[in-house]
């Protein structure tokens, strides 16, 4: 492999405009045949998502996937959805009962559009197994496969049957992997994606380490279709997460799914707990993050999302903030 780096080590090269107004700018994608307005997820975390927070999403022509915190709740979950004429998506492990939710969704003959494997080494036996057992249940249902760190990871998911890989080892706010283990695309995520977007002949979602709106621009240049996202989508008034208040100022928690606070007990913990700042609504950074993606399509020289992937970039190891606060 050759130079690593993440993403405040990169900066994307402008070309020139075509636009005469960033509004111009097409900031949708496509993923398991729907477009969607942003190529941003937020991530599958019991203090990000929940029931109401997918509904809104779903409505609004935006991405979602369900957390599988909650194993009870989601074969109504995906009822629900699909009795509101909205897509359903949800998320899997790969212990025994998550094979027989499986077979209980098709026995009701509920199809969730989207199904997400969401485990820590995605590379591994236990999802291509998963990943069999769904295509031949469900076998219209779109299929994303993680979490991943290397080419023959995703490769190997994708050989398996998987739609789409998901990519990010490590790279999380609240995770502690690279701590706890050595492991893990953590400080390179972004060479991570680009190394493992040129052996994927899929989508490739880039889940983690997104910072600000402008590392968005740069996971959709090295090779991501989407991006999954946890810290900068967990500060809302809509964010699951306990809201505390210290010194007259306003705080979400956050916590890891490999954390205790998820697991209930101190086993196998790769995962920790902090607070955010409030942020306010929801819709506000999701309209915030289209207008920060409009602008960068247009620095890239063009009018629509793909166009950013022609750019050059420089690397410029740790220097782009020059000691500035990121906001
Ligand atoms: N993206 C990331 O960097 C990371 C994400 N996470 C998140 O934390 C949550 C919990 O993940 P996970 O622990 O996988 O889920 P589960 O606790 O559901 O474990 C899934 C299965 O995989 C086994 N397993 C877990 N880790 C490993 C490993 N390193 N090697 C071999 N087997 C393993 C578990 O057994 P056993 O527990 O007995 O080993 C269990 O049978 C998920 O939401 C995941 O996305 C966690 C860590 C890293
Ligand atoms: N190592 C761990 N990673 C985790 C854990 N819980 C979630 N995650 C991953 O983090 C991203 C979100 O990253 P962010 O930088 O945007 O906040 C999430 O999608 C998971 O892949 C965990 O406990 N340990």
């Amino acid at each position: 492999m050759d130079t690593v780096f993440d993403y405040e080590d990169v900066q994307l090269i402008p070309e020139k405009c075509i636009v005469n107004s960033r509004s111009e700018c097409d900031t949708s994608v496509v993923l398991g045949g729907r477009k969607f307005r942003l190529p941003v997820v937020p991530a599958n975390m019991q203090t990000i998502i929940d029931e109401k927070i997918s509904v809104y999403l779903a409505e609004n022509g935006y991405f979602y996937i369900m957390h599988r915190f909650q194993p009870e709740k989601r074969l109504q979950f995906v009822k629900d959805m699909i009795d509101r004429g909205l897509y359903a998506s949800v998320s899997v492990g790969v212990k025994p009962e998550e094979f027989t939710f499986i077979e209980e969704l098709a026995a009701a003959n509920l199809k969730p559009e989207y199904i997400t494997i969401d485990i820590a080494h995605g590379h591994s036996d236990a999802v291509i197994r998963m990943i069999h057992h769904i295509k031949k249940h469900l076998p219209e249902t779109f299929v994303i496969a993680g979490n991943v760190g290397t080419p023959e990871a995703v490769r190997e998911l994708e050989h398996a049957g998987a739609d789409a890989t998901k990519v990010g080892i490590g790279p999380g706010k609240v995770c502690i992997t690279k701590i706890k283990t050595g492991f893990g695309t953590g400080g390179w995520q972004l060479a991570a994606l680009r190394w493992c977007a040129k052996a994927a002949s899929k989508p490739i979602i880039a889940d983690g380490g997104i910072r600000t709106h402008g590392d968005i621009a740069k996971s959709v240049r090295f090779g991501a279709t989407m991006v999954m996202i946890g810290s900068l989508f967990a500060g809302h008034e809509e964010s699951p997460g306990e809201t505390i208040e210290i010194d007259g100022k306003l705080y979400k928690e956050y916590f890891g799914s490999a954390s205790e606070f998820q697991k209930g007990e101190r086993k196998n913990v790769e995962g920790k707990k902090m607070y955010v700042e409030f942020r306010g609504p929801l819709q506000d950074t999701l309209t915030e993050m289209e207008e920060d993606l409009q602008s960068s399509i247009s620095y890239a020289g063009g009018n629509k999302l793909a166009d950013i992937r022609k750019v050059d970039y420089v690397i410029v190891k740790n220097s782009i903030f020059n000691g500035d606060r990121v906001y």
